[in-house]
């Protein structure tokens, strides 16, 4: 059917397969109605920006060179995927981006067969897309193997484990280097640096002469004898680049913005490539919207928005973040013990130590996306005497539990861990959910566990981290503003090992670890309509259980139910545990745990995830009535 020729390419654009029929010229129109889409798009959801603007070009000449779904592009941590999505049949979707029942914020292989990888975490997309290429090598049915991957991924551990095993195998694999000279912050490290000097030492390849089809630019594999790329960097101090040390070819630094180089570049790598093959693809994050270029984050999250402007529609806070809290309590706690030092994972403004970093530039260290190492390092720093704080976000804290066990709790070292992001977290869904921590933290012999019911409680548990030389110390809180509450001048520090009692009542008494501590109170309140009136504690801590506490509440009540915002395996496991060891169960005592459901719960607000989750004041009543054996009289 003949299109007006004004009408947009991007409208008869569904699939990819619609791309391979498009001129560069028209490909090039297609990148900015694609940059512009996804601004529209973005200014209505909020979410992930400035990263997505970066790859427009990368994603438009990836897709028209490349075949998905057969072809297997990896979007390492998922969030630069939004131009991806809407090339790939979600154009209609894009809208309801990391709402409920809406397209992901990150790739999601249920979600799309253009998804070939679920993504989320940083610095997978090597090691999954080697897997793919891998299994294409031993018949499985697919093609190339493509990684796109941040600078800032690349900090990420497994990213070298995953160039070490890709240079070694020597299989034709692509690993695409985004490098926008940012992570969420500037990023930090030695491979920045280096990763500035390949382009500011050699010159910008002009691969120009490769749409001429002069190959004699691309390094040697590509054609017979020719000058490899060394001849570009000879000037480096190690003759060639670190990549190809460690046995790729190495194309680059080449602009990502330039369609003119990227589709001949790809064709021909494409055509030609025998081995793995690293293109450094120079891009800018925010491209294209002014208003994120100017940001410091250069629009790395953003709620929604006016295109024009650029002005957030942020809706105003009743209370400071939890993360605010816990940030000025430090500082608090650091300008009266110069032993305290902070260290984050990439993550200095979220978990609001770039706050602390302002005021002790020298006690704060922002390792890259790095938590095995930000773990390690705070254990060495406590050996040294040090009490260092180490803020990660529950998720990420997952990808370092080994350093956890290894060298922080099996030689007691007094790493102070500030769980962020504890629970479920909202628009970033379960690839993000603070689910776990609490599990895999109380399990470990002489780890200490709390989590703050508020964020008063929070001042104190900074305050009792920073006392608590005795060994390792975590405390959890949620994402977020705080509930009001006036905060203590200064934070006091807390009996280990003991909870409070919130309100006293009868017949069941709840024992809440965490914030879901002011559903169990409005929960209370309806309850109060049926003459109950539950005991309500705020045990505070997991780990050690105040078991004293525990065994009065089950000798002066019918029945005990426990309530945290993680998974089984938590606060309620060892409660049950414990008082399974105690016989409390052999003689028929009630006893119930709320904890999230065996299940990994999709994006949302958070009220509608714990909503999903059974664990909001209505669930909590209902579990009252059903342990007391009350019928639920259907709610008007
Ligand atoms: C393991 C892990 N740690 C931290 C994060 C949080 N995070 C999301 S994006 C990002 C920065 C990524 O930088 P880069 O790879 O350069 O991508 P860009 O945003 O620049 O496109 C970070 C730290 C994460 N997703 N995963
Ligand atoms: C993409 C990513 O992993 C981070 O940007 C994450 O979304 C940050 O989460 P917060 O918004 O809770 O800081
Ligand atoms: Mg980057």
């Amino acid at each position: 059917m003949s299109q007006h020729p004004n009408t947009p390419i991007l409208d008869r654009v569904h699939l990819p397969s619609d791309l391979k029929g498009l001129s560069d010229a028209e490909l090039k129109k297609l990148a900015a109605e694609l940059r512009a889409e996804t601004i529209s798009a973005v200014s209505e959801t909020g979410g992930h920006l400035g990263a997505g603007l970066g790859v427009v070009e990368l994603t438009v000449a990836l897709h028209a060179v490349f075949d998905a779904p057969r072809d297997k592009i990896v979007w390492d941590v998922g969030h630069q995927a939004y131009p991806h999505k809407i090339l790939t049949g979600r154009r209609d979707r894009i809208r309801t981006i990391r709402m409920k029942g809406g397209l992901s914020g990150f790739t999601k292989r249920s979600e799309s067969p253009y998804d070939a990888f679920g993504t989320g975490h940083s610095s997978t997309s090597i090691s999954a897309a080697l897997g793919f290429a891998m299994g294409r090598e031993l018949g499985a049915e697919t093609g190339d193997a493509i990684a796109v991957i941040g600078d800032g991924a690349m900090t990420g551990g497994m990213a070298f484990e995953a160039l070490n095993h890709a240079g070694h195998l020597g299989k034709r694999l692509f690993v695409v280097l985004n490098d926008n000279e940012m992570s969420i912050a500037p990023p930090v490290g030695a491979l920045s640096a280096y990763l500035t000097r390949l382009y500011s030492e050699s010159a910008m390849q002009d691969l120009k002469a490769v749409a001429k089809g002069a190959v004699s630019l691309l390094p040697g594999p590509f054609q017979q004898g020719a000058k490899r790329a060394k001849e570009l960097l000879k000037g480096m101090a190690i003759g060639g680049t670190m990549f190809e040390q460690l046995g790729f070819t190495y194309v680059g630094p080449v602009d990502g913005h330039d369609l003119d180089t990227l589709l001949p570049l790809l064709r021909t790598l494409k055509a030609r490539a025998t081995g793995p093959v690293l293109i450094h693809a120079l891009t800018q994050k925010g491209k294209g919207y002014a208003p994120a270029e100017a940001r410091a984050d250069k629009g790395h999250a953003t709620a929604r928005f006016d295109v024009e402007t650029g002005k957030q529609y942020k809706a105003p806070s009743n209370a400071p973040s939890y993360t605010r809290v816990f940030a000025e309590s430090l500082i608090r706690e650091a300008e009266r013990d110069d032993r305290i030092v902070a260290v984050t994972a990439a993550m200095p403004d979220g978990t609001g130590l770039n706050l602390f970093a302002e005021r002790f530039p020298r006690r704060c260290f922002d390792v890259g996306i790095a938590e095995q190492h930000a773990v390690t390092f705070s254990a060495g720093l406590a050996a040294s005497g040090m009490k260092p704080f180490c803020a990660i976000y529950s998720t990420f804290l997952q990808r370092g539990y080994d350093q956890i066990v290894h060298d922080v709790a099996i030689q007691r070292l007094p790493v102070r861990f500030a769980i962020d992001r504890a629970g479920l977290v909202g628009a970033d869904g379960a690839t993000h959910a603070g689910a776990f921590d609490v599990g895999f933290m109380s399990s470990l012999p002489g780890m200490v566990v709390m989590a703050a019911a508020d964020e008063a409680e929070l001042v104190h548990m900074v305050a009792t981290a920073a006392a608590h030389d005795e060994g390792p110390i975590a405390f959890r809180y949620p994402r977020g503003e705080g509930t009001g509450v006036d905060l203590p001048e200064r934070g006091i520090p807390l009996e280990i090992g003991k909870g409070r009692i919130v309100a006293e009542g009868a017949r069941v008494a709840i024992l809440s670890f965490g914030t879901r501590l002011s559903e169990v109170m409005a929960a209370r309140e309806a309850l109060a309509a049926r003459g109950l009136a539950p005991t309500v504690v705020d045990a505070r801590f997991a780990k050690p259980l105040d078991t004293d506490l525990i065994l009065r509440l089950v000798a002066e009540h019918e029945a005990l139910i426990t309530i945290e915002e993680g998974a089984i395996g938590g606060f309620g496991s060892h409660v049950a545990q414990f008082l399974a060891e105690q016989g409390v169960f052999d003689r028929g005592y009630k006893f119930r745990a709320m904890v999230l459901p065996d299940t990994f719960i999709d994006h949302a607000s958070p009220a509608d995830m714990y909503a999903t989750a059974g664990m909001n004041a209505p669930d909590i009543e209902a579990k009252v009535l059903e342990v007391l054996g009350v019928a639920l009289a259907r709610r008007a």
